[in-house]
């Protein structure tokens, strides 16, 4: 349906505000990661959807990494399988590792295709396994509480993490104007699928693209301290100290340690956000202030 005059005045006055942001992007990669809780509704997808393929319209090349923990912890539920956590990362035994296997890479990462698809994107749904795009080799977990002098092992089953991502495979691919969407399933040397938290895939497809930006969408405002405040900003001296007091937990640890080997990577910034905010992304990247928690390289 052709516009009318006024939408098309309408989008050539927005556009021409958004150009100075726009430039500033153009031909840089953003990697996205959209996580299961940014995912609940079906308008939050959409939208996230719209601003994937408004990016890669005015030239901008993101790259999509995908979680879906809520996603599988209902099918888990509904198998009267328990989930388990240590440390935020789902305890994963081969029963577990078929179901994340089948949610991940089947239904999340075909429903986050369809809808950029749907939408005017050419998005390209892969996980780990295909082309070997993450190898992945067991992660070793340990724990130590006050009260222990040493550090206990513990074993969590086929969780992974990442040891090479085949940037060559993903370069191609945004070049050629694709969308990757990335599932967060590895693969070992022996061919065993492994289970990788999703945010520590990002940082490292962020880190092998050398991002512009690695933007990790969640369920709170961004990273907050103990009396429930956004740090807005944080350096990356000030994170260790986050995590030794305490102050991130659960499902932040990953996040923020990804976010900080990334910058230490080569990543210029990484951002927790809103994702529950519409137009959480665009929001991020078009405005002078940003939303949520900026992490940088420590100043010089
Ligand atoms: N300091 C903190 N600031 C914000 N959230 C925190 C903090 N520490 C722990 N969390 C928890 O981390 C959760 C986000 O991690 P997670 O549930 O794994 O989200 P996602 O599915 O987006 O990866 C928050 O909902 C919150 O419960
Ligand atoms: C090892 C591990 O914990 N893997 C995650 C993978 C999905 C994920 O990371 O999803 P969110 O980003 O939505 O939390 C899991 O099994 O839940």
């Amino acid at each position: 349906m052709p516009l009318g005059r006024r939408t098309a005045a309408h989008i050539a006055e927005v556009l021409s505000e958004a150009l100075p942001y726009i430039h500033r992007f153009v031909g840089k990669v953003l990697v996205i990661k959209y996580g299961g809780n940014a995912m609940e509704t079906d308008e939050l997808k959409k939208g996230f959807a719209r601003d994937i393929v408004l990016m890669k319209a005015v030239g901008i090349h993101p790259v999509v990494v995908h979680g879906g923990g809520p996603q599988i912890g209902s099918l888990l539920a509904r198998l009267n399988i328990e989930s388990h956590f240590v440390e935020g990362m789902r305890v994963t035994d081969s029963q577990t590792m078929d179901v994340v296997e089948m949610v991940l890479g089947g239904l999340v990462n075909k429903d986050i295709v369809n809808l950029i698809n749907h939408h005017g994107g050419n998005a390209i749904g892969l996980t780990g396994k295909d082309a070997r795009l993450i190898r992945a080799k067991k992660l070793t977990v340990s724990r130590k509480t006050p009260e222990m002098t040493q550090p206990e092992i513990i074993d969590i089953g086929h969780v992974g993490e990442v040891s090479q991502i085949n940037s060559d495979l993903l370069a191609m691919l945004v070049q050629s104007d694709f969308i990757p969407v990335i599932a967060p399933i590895g693969v070992g040397a022996d061919g065993q699928s492994y289970n990788i938290n999703a945010d520590l895939v990002a940082g490292k497809v962020a880190e092998a693209l050398a991002a512009e930006k690695l933007l990790l969408l969640t369920n709170t405002a961004g990273l907050l301290d103990k009396n429930g405040q956004v740090l807005t900003g944080l350096c990356t001296a000030q994170v260790d100290e986050l995590i030794a007091d305490g102050t991130v937990h659960g499902g932040m640890l990953p996040k923020i340690r990804c976010a900080l080997c990334a910058v230490q990577g080569g990543v210029t910034t990484a951002h927790i956000i809103d994702g529950r905010v519409p137009h959480a992304v665009l929001l991020e990247i078009f405005t002078d202030s940003g939303v949520g928690t900026l992490i940088k390289q420590n100043p010089a």
